[in-house]
């Protein structure tokens, strides 16, 4: 018998999405992983011997890519983050849409535009780094997990790199998008090992691009 396979998702907001595509798919978790007082962090899967596992967005890649789980569902902004190699994203999946862009205090937009040097406030200090070497500025990332928004009022940063989807939250802080670095929606990942070795990874791949197209057809 082969080991059950283990999928990942992550706990917050792309799950809602997600659930209704993977149950199409057949990957429905037991009835107990929709329990909030419920601990457990590993699932059964109804009708198959998959595990379901639900984790922080960022660690559903760090499982996928070592193999430890071999398919997962994530944000393109966590699959260019981390651009693990043992990781292969073959299905957008069309739902958690959203931007990673640059925001900063309207008052200060004029003066920083020709700065060489910047300091940024960002979830995401790969993308950040990037970013801004394509234009030639040196950026030091300050890393924070949340709430970025308070960074530059707070003189931590002048900047901030973080998602953006209706733009109240930059809004309600005082900010300013000034440019959009990345367009993300949520992917299918898998380990590329697993991908090749195993039937089964390839079948749900092929299950959920198919439910894709599918729904772009309709
Ligand atoms: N405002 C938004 N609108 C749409 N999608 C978003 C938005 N913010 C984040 N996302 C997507 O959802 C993902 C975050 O997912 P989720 O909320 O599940 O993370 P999490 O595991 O709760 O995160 P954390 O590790 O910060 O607790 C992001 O990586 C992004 O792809
Ligand atoms: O443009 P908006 O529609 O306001 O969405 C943007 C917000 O959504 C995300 O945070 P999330 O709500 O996931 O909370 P977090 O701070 O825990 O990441 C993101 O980090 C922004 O703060």
């Amino acid at each position: 018998m082969p080991e059950p396979l283990t999928f990942a998702v992550p706990k917050g907001r792309i799950l809602d999405e997600a659930l209704p595509i993977m149950a199409r798919t057949g990957v429905v978790p037991e009835a107990g992983f929709h329990d909030k007082s419920n601990r457990a962090l590993s699932f059964a899967c109804e009708g198959s011997d998959m595990r379901i596992i639900r984790v922080r967005a960022f660690d559903v890649a760090t499982f996928v890519a070592h193999g430890a789980a071999q398919l997962g569902i994530v944000g393109s902004d966590v699959v260019e983050e981390f651009a693990y190699s043992d990781l292969y994203a073959p299905v957008d999946l069309d739902i958690g849409h959203c931007r990673l862009s640059v925001a900063e205090p309207a008052a200060q937009q004029a003066s920083a535009a020709r700065a060489s040097h910047l300091r940024v406030a960002s979830k995401y200090p790969n993308l950040t780094r990037r970013h801004f070497e394509s234009l030639g500025i040196q950026a030091e990332v300050v890393k924070l997990n949340g709430a970025m928004e308070l960074a530059p009022g707070l003189g931590l940063a002048s900047r901030i790199v973080d998602l953006v989807s209706t733009g109240r939250t930059l809004k309600d802080n005082g900010l300013v998008e000034t440019s959009r670095i990345l367009d993300v929606s949520a992917r299918l990942i898998v380990n590329r090992a697993a991908l090749k070795t195993d039937e089964r990874v390839a079948r749900l791949v092929d299950a959920f691009r198919a439910l894709v197209s599918e729904a772009k057809a309709a």
